[in-house]
Parts: C-alpha cells; structure tokens; sequence
C-alpha cells in the first residue's frame, strides 16, 4: 500500500495475487489498511479491495462482498467468471442477490476477458446498482487483456459502460507497452499489478516500475 501511494496510484487496490487474480486480503489486514487510507491527508488515492475468486453463486458471491463492503473499503471489486457457457439465468441470480448491497456500498464488477465473457451484459450490472465495471484476466499466464479483446471490443466495452453511467477500467496482465494504446480508448482507469512488480505479480511493487508506468500514463494523458 505504502509503494503504491509514493507511486502516485490514483486507486490503490487491496487484492492478495498469491491467492488468485482476486485474491481477497484477511479481515484484520483489510481493517488496518482502510483506517490507514482513511487517516491519509486529502488529496490522495481512492481505495478498493478484491472479494476473493468465487463461483458464480449468489450465496458465495454476496457473503465475500458483504464482508469486504463492512470493512469501509469505498470500492468492492467482484469478479463474475462469466463465459460462454453461463446461462442468463445465473448472472440474473446472482445480480438480485448483489442488488441491496448495491444500494448501500459502490460495487464494481470484473470480467475476465480469457473467460469469454458476454459484454452485453454491461447494462446488467448497471440495472442492479453496480457504480463500475471493468475486465481483467482470470490466468494471469494466458496472456495480457489485448491478447483477448481488440481494441474495437475493448472501446464497446467502455461505451456501454458510459452509456449506463458506470466506471470502467481495463486490467489484465497489462505491460508497460499497454499503457498509451489503452489509455487512448478512455477507460476511467488501467490496473496493472504484475508489470510493477521486479519479481513476478506476487512480488512487491518496484518503485521503478510503477514511476515508468505512472509516467506513461502522464505522457497519454497529456498527448
Ligand atoms: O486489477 C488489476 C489486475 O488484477 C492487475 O493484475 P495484473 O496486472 O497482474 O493482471
């Protein structure tokens, strides 16, 4: 967390990568960093914090994100394995299980572009609460999130999600090289975790690494 705010991150996000591409952080740890980012001086990066990898299971989604929702964490990320083979019937399940916290938390949901995910499902989300939704890769060794999707995909994605109103952010094993081109399509934000890190994504952020993507984040916006 410290690495992250010197860096200059605009979100920092709690996830533990030894534990999946969401891997939720223990509730004590959860509770420290929150009042932590709370006593910070204004000014400084917003938070959010991972659930957890869950099936798509309203019981299992709704107790991992109610628990991290109680920490104070102003963003809950929720991963949805949505791929070709979920029935609409599942996500709808899913989403009215989510809707209450919805109304009292600001929910984010993450796509896996690996995963195959429907994209048509953007308004979904934003008819049962959701304040974003964004994509993200489930293994991070099948390659990055453009490996996926191409940029006429990726720049519906963020259309639809301004069109109903939600913050949208691109993830998903991105490398340094992703930063201009992907930041040219206007997503609210870029997540990157394994491209700052010297020792692979379960490793610590390396202040190099993090300044050179900050940095090209800088030069996009600027262009
Ligand atoms: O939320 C962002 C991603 O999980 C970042 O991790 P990654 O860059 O290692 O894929």
């Amino acid at each position: 967390m410290d690495a992250a705010i010197a860096g200059g991150a605009d979100i920092v996000d709690l996830k533990d990568p030894a534990k999946g591409a969401l891997g939720a952080w223990e509730a004590a740890a959860l509770a420290a960093a929150v009042a932590r980012w709370r006593a910070l001086p204004p000014g400084g990066p917003l938070l959010s914090a991972t659930i957890g990898d869950h099936p798509l299971e309203p019981g299992a989604l709704c107790a991992a994100a109610a628990r991290v929702a109680d920490s104070g964490v102003p963003l809950v990320k929720i991963g949805f394995a949505l791929s070709p083979a979920t029935g609409p019937e599942t996500l709808a399940a899913c989403l009215a299980a989510l809707a209450p916290l919805a109304r009292a938390h600001r929910l984010i949901a993450v796509l896996f572009a690996d995963l195959g995910p429907d994209l048509a499902a953007v308004p979904a989300f934003a008819g049962a609460g959701f304040a974003g939704v964004m994509l993200d890769t489930a293994d991070k060794r099948a390659g990055g999130l453009r490996a996926h999707l191409d940029d006429r995909a990726l720049a519906g994605f963020l259309a639809a999600a301004r069109a109903h109103k939600l913050m949208s952010g691109l993830a998903g094993a991105l490398a340094l090289a992703d930063a201009a081109p992907l930041a040219a399509l206007g997503p609210d934000y870029l997540g990157f975790r394994g491209a700052l890190c010297a020792e692979g994504r379960t490793g610590a952020l390396d202040p190099a690494r993090l300044a050179a993507v900050r940095a090209a984040l800088a030069y996009a916006a600027a262009a």
